[in-house]
């Protein structure tokens, strides 16, 4: 648990973060969006004390994260960046046995912990191990960056922009392993992204920054039923609406009695997945299929443009 109490970040005369107040469940992806320069990564950077704020307090675990040095409280919290800031001269391995290293954990231990990461990463550890940063393509550099923000089992990641410079391909792919890796590892994930699809695609809760306060904090579902401030709702994209709406709801919660001809569709797919097949194929309704690949009803457009209708 992360309890972000009041907390303000001054530089002179300009108030950059202004009294936010945040508590993030354990075990949970919170992301934080806005507009530049409205103190997404002040905020995010002085829950590690990157940055210490003037005024506030910031408890983890029911412990301020002032009863720490600075540069202890860092070893046990993940960090990852845009451009991942691995060592170049220090290859993979060594990368992501930094903070292990300096915790003094055993060379078996060590060992076991980086190939463990790597091949969760889809990283062959015997290939990847042993080379330099710049051997690596940018995908890969970006995946040890975050192996190494996780390497000494932090119970909180903070990730700033971890995916700005990926391709669409690879961002979807990173996104994804990442929610697997949080839910092994029960992470507590905080992520800083201006792509407002990335933010609904991970999120289980937005914060919407706005010249330094947070104007909402709230469920993806919540926040685009309900946006708080023309601000958010603008974020948003008002047009996209009941397209992200559909897009956080799996097609299993849409699941009707009955069956459909053609191609099935999974019940883990989502149901903006569903719309797309049906508007493409021109059809009425899918069949859908449990993860067994066992028939379990139909999804039907009719329900679908249902469900992605806003309050009347
Ligand atoms: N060390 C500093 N000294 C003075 N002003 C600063 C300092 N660091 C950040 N700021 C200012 O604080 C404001 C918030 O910066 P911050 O980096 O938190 O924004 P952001 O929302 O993360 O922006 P972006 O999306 O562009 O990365 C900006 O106006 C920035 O210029």
């Amino acid at each position: 648990m992360i309890e972000i109490e009041g907390i303000t970040k001054r530089y002179g005369e300009t108030t950059v973060v202004r009294d936010v107040r945040l508590t993030i469940a354990p075990r949970t992806v919170t992301v934080i969006v806005g507009t530049s320069g409205s103190g997404k990564t002040t905020l995010l950077r002085m829950i590690n004390r990157l940055v210490e704020p003037t005024s506030g307090t910031i408890r983890l675990d029911g412990e301020d994260n002032r009863s720490l040095p600075g540069y202890e409280l860092r070893r046990r919290i993940g960090y990852a960046i845009q451009g991942h800031g691995l060592f170049p001269h220090r290859t993979v391995a060594q990368n992501i046995a930094s903070v292990p290293t300096l915790l003094g954990w055993d060379r078996a231990r060590i060992d076991a912990k980086v190939a463990e990461l790597l091949t969760l990463f889809q990283l062959d550890p015997a290939a990847f191990g042993p080379r330099y940063p710049h051997e690596l393509s940018g995908g890969q550099q970006q995946r040890v960056g975050v192996a190494r923000a996780l390497a000494a089992e932090p119970k909180v990641l903070l990730m700033d922009e971890p995916f700005g410079a990926l391709d669409p391909i690879i961002r979807a792919k990173a996104q994804d392993d990442l929610l697997a890796i949080q839910k092994h590892f029960e992470t507590t994930v905080v992520l800083v992204t201006h792509d407002m699809e990335e933010a609904f695609h991970l999120a289980d809760r937005i914060a919407v920054m706005d010249k330094g306060e947070v104007v909402q904090y709230a469920t993806p579902a919540e926040m685009l039923v309900k946006p708080a401030t023309a601000f958010v709702e603008s974020l948003i994209g008002a047009g996209e609406r009941p397209f992200r709406l559909l897009a956080i709801e799996p097609v299993s919660s849409a699941v009707e009695p009955g069956t459909a001809e053609g191609e099935a569709i999974s019940s883990a797919a989502s149901q903006r997945e569903a719309l797309s097949t049906l508007l493409w194929s021109g059809r009425k309704a899918l069949p859908v299929v449990g993860p067994d690949g066992v028939l379990i009803g139909k999804v039907s457009l009719e329900s679908l443009a249902q469900r992605a209708a806003g309050p009347s």
